[in-house]
Formats: C-alpha cells, structure tokens, sequence
C-alpha cells in the first residue's frame, strides 16, 4: 500500500474513499511515483519505489532522502537537478538517466519526469515525480545501432577480423559472463579457424584454432559438421566433448552453446558459439542474440569471400590460377623494393617464356586439349621454383617467372633455367598423344637492365624473342644490344601503322607465264613500302613484324583492295584478262569475317572473282585444316582460286591435299634454285609435277631464273613458270606494257 506522511505535507486533506481507490490504483502502476518536500524527502512513494529499494513496504521509505538510499554521487546528481525544479518552476519531462540500482548495483535507464509541486495560494511545497524502467528499451536501442555500425564496417570493407572482433565484444556488452567465439571455416571445408574470441582465454583459443569439422568435435566442430546448433549445457558430461573436456576445464569453461554460420545458399561459413562459467542453457534472450549475430557474421564472412574472389579473379588467370600481369607487376615492385631497401646484393630476374610449339596442338587436337597442355607446364613450372617466386600467366602460351632473392650470379639463374627447360620439354600425353614441347625464354635482371617493372618486362621479352630468333628451344640473357632491336621493332611497328594510314604501300606485279602457250595468265601482287627515311622496302623487311602484330589484317586488306582495283582496271583498258594472285596470311585467314570482307572488296572493284587467285602457304593450311578447307569451300563458291604458296616446304599429307579445293601448286623457289646441282631438289620437282597432275591441279614453279632451270620443268611436264627468267617484279604500267606485247 503506498504511504503518505499525514502529519505533513497532505494532514489537510481530507481522504475519502475514492482517494483511497486511487491510492491502490497509484500502487499496481509499474512506474516509480513519488512525492517530495522541499527538503527532498519522501512523502509519498508507491509500491514500486519500495521493491525497487529493497523494502517490503512504502512507508518504511517516508521521510527518507535520495542519500539514504543511493551513493552519494548519484543522490547529489538528483539533489541539485531537483533543487533547480523547485527553484525555477520548470519542470523535467522524460529526462533518459543511467543509474545505479540501489540493491543489485547494475546499471540501469530510468525515464523520469519531475514536476514542482504548489498548495492552493501556488506556493511551492515540493515535487512529484515519475520513473519508468527503460533498461530493455535501451539495451535495445543500443543493439540496433551497435549492429548499424557492424554493418557499416562492413561496408565499409574494413578487415574481417576487426568485423567479427566488434561483433563479440558487442554480444559480450550485452550479456552478462558469456564468452562470445566465431571459428570460421577454412578454404578446404574442413577445419575451423578462430575468426574472433576477444575474451576467450588465449591458450583456449589457440588450442582449438583449426579444430577438424566432425562428429564429436565438441559443440562447434559438431554444429558445423551437423550444421545444426548444438547447445552443451554441461561440458564435464557431455560426450561431443570427450576430446576437449580437460582443455575446456583448464579455462573454466562449463557450457558451450554453438550455431552453425550458414551462407544463403546454405554453405558453411562458421560457427558462432557463447561459453559460460555456468552449467546452464541459453536463456531467451541468448537465444534471440544468436540468431541475430550469426545473420550478421554471415553477412560479414560472405561479403570478404566475395570480395576475396573478386580479388583473385582480377588477379589471377582463370585458366591455370596462376597470377596475372596485374599481380606480377605488383610482386616485382615490391620485390626491386625490398632489394633496394635491404641494401644487400640479390638480383630480381624476370624470365619471359614463351612455349614454341604450342600452335601446332592446339590446331591439331583443339583448344580443349590446348588448355589443357597450358596447365600441366604451368604445373610442372611451378615445381622448378621456390615459393618466394611467382610463376605468372600473361596470356596464350606466353609466361613470366618472377625469381627473387637470388645470388647475383648469371650461373644461378642458368641452373633454374635448364631445369625449367627440361620439364617443359618432358613429353606431354594428351588425348593419346604424346607431345614434345620446348620453349624459349628470355632474362633480364633487377637492378642492371632496369629499374621499374615496365622496363624489365619489356627487356625480358626482347631477349626471349632474342632467343626465338636464333633457333628456339633456348633461353638469352638481356643485353644493351637487344634494347636497340627492341626499340626498332617499335619503332617500325608505329611506322608500318602510320604508313597504312600515309599510302606509302604501293603493289609491283609478277608475270605468270603459261609453259605452253608462252602467253602471261596471270600476275603476282607483290607489296612494297615507300619508306619515308629507308626508302623502299621489300616485304622480306616487314611482313612478318606486321604478322606478329596482327597490322598484316589492315595491310592485307589493303593489298587485296588494291589489287582488285588494279585487275578491273587493266580489264577496263582493254587488256587481255588475267588473274591476280595475292598472297595472304594466316591472320588474315582466321578472321571470322574474312569471306565476306573478300566478297565485298570484290564488289566495290567490280572484279570478276574468277579472276582472284589468293595464295595460301601449306603451314597455314595446316594449322586447323578443317577451318581452312571451310573457308576456302567458301570463297570457292564465289568463283575464287586458290593456289598453294611454298609447296614443298610444308608436310600436307596427301589425303589432306585431296580435300582442298586448290587450283594450283606453287613449287618453292628453293627447289628450282638448286636444281642444276642438288639431285634431291629434282626428285622432288618432278614428284610435285607428278602429284599436281593426279590430283587435276596446275603446278607453277616460282623463282624461275634460268633457260636450264625451264628445260628441265617444261621436260617434266610443269604446265607453268615465274621469275626473273620472264619478268621481275613490275610496276602496273609496266605490267600492262608487257601484256599490250603480247597482244
Ligand atoms: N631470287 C629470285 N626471287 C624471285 C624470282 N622471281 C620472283 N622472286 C621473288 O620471290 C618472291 C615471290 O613471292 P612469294 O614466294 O609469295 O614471297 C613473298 C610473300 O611471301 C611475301 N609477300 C609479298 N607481298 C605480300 C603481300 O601482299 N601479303 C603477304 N601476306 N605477303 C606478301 O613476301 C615474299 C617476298 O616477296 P618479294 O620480296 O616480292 O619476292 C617475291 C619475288 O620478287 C626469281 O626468279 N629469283
């Protein structure tokens, strides 16, 4: 029953009996009401102010102060803020404080309110006020924005420990002797890792760290093998704990409550466990909490998957998951980095590989089985080096070794060097197969031949491409001499690029003669350059660096354009009508548009197709054989002839030869160079002439110099000639003049 001091401040009033109806009600109220004199003591309190106190009844409270019941820091701080409502009048509405409970000594929010209290001639004769209970709220308010801020690290990508190191000590805050511990799940699945226990004892968690997911693994390893929670009220007798008991004891620890962390797709991430001093089961709230932070933690552990993936796709090559270019450039930085810093004397070497056979599988057995001989060198790569060096995917068939930390002895890096050579060059077994690849590889080395990445890269391929050149199979090391090669391959590359774009091209033409008739068929488009500087340059000088850079596409087109134009006009002129042949390039060929890019330039010369020849070379042909003979089916449906460059030099086998749709057989200008001296050369000749025939196909022989030289092709039956012999190389008007000749 509330209690009101009668001698005092309410003796006046006369109580009747609904007053004491509202006295009752003012009692089951949950709130704190109370009324003050002005010497701050209680004159009436309800029911709720005495628990809250620790007393059994309301008026055991009367006449008592503030500073008979809380420390005397707590009472002046109501003293004073009441003494100020009393003096001004104004009242404090919902004023949140933190306090001290009275009995238990936690913390707790109360809302209060204090109005001044007047008589009837409005003097002031104390106050009353109000409190509320609102720690749950609070502890509430608290957790909600306490997770914002979680999820704001995470947003703000900050590391994962640090997230889930925040999140524990944030479960911890609000529950009282519990121990909070997330293990997350290693790469493999089948491990735990400590994520975050800030307040487990070090020598625990380190026990633990990296415990096996499984049966009887205590409450984590067990809730995340059984991806349900696994709550152990007491660790001394519960037998998932067998393992562990003595370790978990050691520490004090009695119950441990653990929930598996489970992606939205359901994968494991971790587990979140609580321990307690106590033998005991999580309580409600406990319960609740767990659900929350194991959402959270979720979240957090997912996203720095993500962004771990993410990391490593930039970074990686998706086909072998070696490092990328991007990666390697940062390694070498910080490897020229720590040499420097250092000041001792180990070198940093950039080996560029580059696989030399590497074509021929891929157009032989397809880019599957290609693919698949690119990751077993990478393999075999990476167990010649040491794990402080990277070995590194640029692309294709091309690779860079980053070797760090080395004696600064070229003999160091030759010993790594033969051993890479010798496991590349093992025999791979591929689709019953068995492949010898070898490779070429250039060196260049941190600090003398370069100070920065770029540089070094770049100096490591001119010695690569050193190596390529002179034979193959080997490896060079970087000198002054190939930076200057180097550099003039740029530099023609540019001009090549701008003397497309400038027309400094030009087509000189070749006659074909026909061996019988005596009379020209056709002509040879033959490319030339008008160098600015160097002046005119065959394309001996030039084709195979616009080749590797892919300009040959843009020259080719060119070329092709040109010499179309050139037919039609000739044909316009009134010139007996010939074919042109041009050569053209395996790039050129592979283009997926390139049918239709011959089709239409065909169309805007206005040439007849029959009178287009393109000729092939045998390599090209036989890089994927299936492709070009679908190619070729194609053009040939237009009424374009094909011829087949260089024969002899190549390996067409002859069933191969059969299904292409060639016109012509071009025999290389090496076998009739020779052929007053070298027996075989005539052998072969008279074998090509013959295989042409059976196979109703013209054979021309090129390079055609001499009278001897045509005797012995016409005595063996070549239906046709080009050379010097008849003609060199042309310019049109000279071309059209030889024809007019001929009448
Ligand atoms: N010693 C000697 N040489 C003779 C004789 N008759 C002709 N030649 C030369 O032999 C080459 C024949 O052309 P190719 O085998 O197609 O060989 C060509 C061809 O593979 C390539 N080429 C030329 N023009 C083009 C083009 O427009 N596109 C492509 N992709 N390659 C081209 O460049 C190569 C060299 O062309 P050129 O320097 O014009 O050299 C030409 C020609 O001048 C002879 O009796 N004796």
């Amino acid at each position: 029953m509330a209690a009101r001091n009668h001698e005092g401040l309410l003796a006046t009033t006369d109580w009747t009996a609904e007053r004491n109806l509202l006295w009752a009600m003012i009692d089951q109220v949950p709130d704190y009401l109370f009324v003050k004199d002005l010497d701050h003591r209680f004159v009436v309190v309800n029911q709720a102010v005495a628990r809250i106190h620790g007393y059994d009844h309301a008026d055991q409270l009367i006449g008592k102060t503030d500073f008979d019941l809380h420390t005397p820091d707590l009472a002046a701080r109501f003293f004073e803020v009441e003494q100020a409502i009393i003096q001004s009048g104004s009242p404090m509405i919902d004023m949140e404080e933190e306090v001290v409970d009275a009995v238990t000594g936690a913390k707790k929010w109360l809302s209060t309110s204090k109005i001044a209290l007047h008589n009837d001639t409005n003097e002031t004769i104390g106050l009353v006020g109000i409190s509320r209970d609102i720690s749950v709220r609070k502890q509430a308010d608290r957790l909600r924005d306490e997770q914002s801020l979680v999820l704001e690290m995470i947003a703000m990508n900050l590391p994962l420990r640090d997230v889930l190191d925040k999140i524990m000590r944030l479960i911890e805050e609000q529950l009282e002797g519990v121990f909070a511990s997330i293990l997350v799940v290693d790469s493999d699945g089948g491990h735990l890792w400590h994520g975050a226990a800030p307040s487990l004892p070090g020598t625990y968690a380190r026990a633990i760290d990296g415990i096996a997911i499984g049966p009887n693994m205590g409450s984590c390893g067990t809730a995340a093998y059984r991806r349900e929670s696994v709550i152990v009220a007491d660790i001394a007798n519960d037998p998932l704990w067998s393992n562990f008991r003595d370790l978990a004891q050691l520490h004090s620890l009695r119950s441990c409550w653990s929930t598996p962390i489970l992606s939205h797709q359901g994968d494991l991430l971790g587990t979140f466990a609580l321990y307690s001093g106590e033998v005991r089961q999580p309580g409600s709230f406990e319960r609740r909490l767990t659900e929350r932070v194991v959402r959270i933690a979720a979240i957090a552990i997912e996203r720095k998957q993500n962004e771990d993936e993410i990391f490593f796709l930039a970074n990686h090559d998706a086909l072998t998951g070696l490092p990328n270019r991007i990666l390697l450039k940062d390694r070498l930085t910080q490897a020229m980095l720590h040499t420097e810093l250092h000041h001792h004397n180990p070198w940093v070497s950039v080996v560029f590989v580059d696989l030399d056979n590497f074509k021929t599988v891929n157009d032989r057995l397809g880019h599957t089985a290609g693919d698949e001989l690119l990751k077993i060198v990478a393999r075999r790569m990476v167990g010649c080096v040491r794990p402080i060096d990277a070995v590194v995917r640029l692309g294709g068939d091309e690779f860079v070794i980053l070797l760090v930390d080395l004696p600064a002895r070229t003999d160091a890096i030759s010993v790594i060097l033969h051993k890479l050579r010798a496991a590349i060059t093992d025999p791979i077994a591929l689709d019953g197969h068995e492949f010898h690849i070898t490779c070429s590889m250039g060196v260049a080395t941190f600090p003398h031949d370069g100070n920065d990445a770029e540089t070094l890269l770049m100096n490591a391929d001119a010695a690569m491409y050193q190596a390529k050149n002179s034979g193959r199979d080997s490896f060079q090391f970087f000198t002054a001499e190939m930076n200057t090669k180097a550099h003039e391959r740029f530099a023609m590359q540019d001009a090549i690029r701008s003397g497309i774009a400038r027309s400094e091209f030009y087509l000189d033409y070749q006659p074909q003669v026909d061996l019988r008739s005596g009379r020209i068929f056709a002509a040879e488009a033959l490319v030339r350059w008008r160098h600015p500087v160097l002046g005119v340059l065959s394309p001996v000088q030039f084709i195979s660096l616009a080749e590797e850079t892919g300009l040959i596409v843009p020259l080719g087109d060119w070329v092709l354009n040109e010499a179309c134009r050139q037919n039609k006009a000739w044909q316009d002129a009134g010139l007996p009508h010939l074919s042109v042949s041009v050569n053209v390039s395996a790039l050129q060929f592979q283009e997926k548009d390139w049918p239709q890019r011959v089709r239409r330039i065909l169309k805007e010369s206005g040439l007849e197709a029959e009178y287009l020849e393109l000729e092939v070379t045998e390599s090209l042909l036989m890089r994927n054989v299936d492709q070009a003979i679908a190619t070729m089916k194609e053009l040939q449906e237009l009424g374009v002839h094909f011829a087949i460059d260089d024969f002899g030099t190549g390996y067409s086998s002859l069933s191969t030869l059969k299904c292409l749709p060639v016109t012509r057989l071009k025999i290389d200008q090496s076998f009739v160079r020779n052929l007053a001296h070298d027996e075989d050369d005539r052998s072969i000749i008279s074998a090509v002439i013959s295989l042409g025939q059976r196979l109703n196909m013209m054979v021309i022989a090129e390079g055609v110099e001499t009278e001897g030289q045509l005797a012995f092709l016409r005595a063996n039956g070549c239906d046709e000639a080009q050379g010097y012999h008849f003609s060199k190389p042309v310019d049109p008007g000279a071309m059209a003049d030889l024809l007019m000749l001929q009448g």
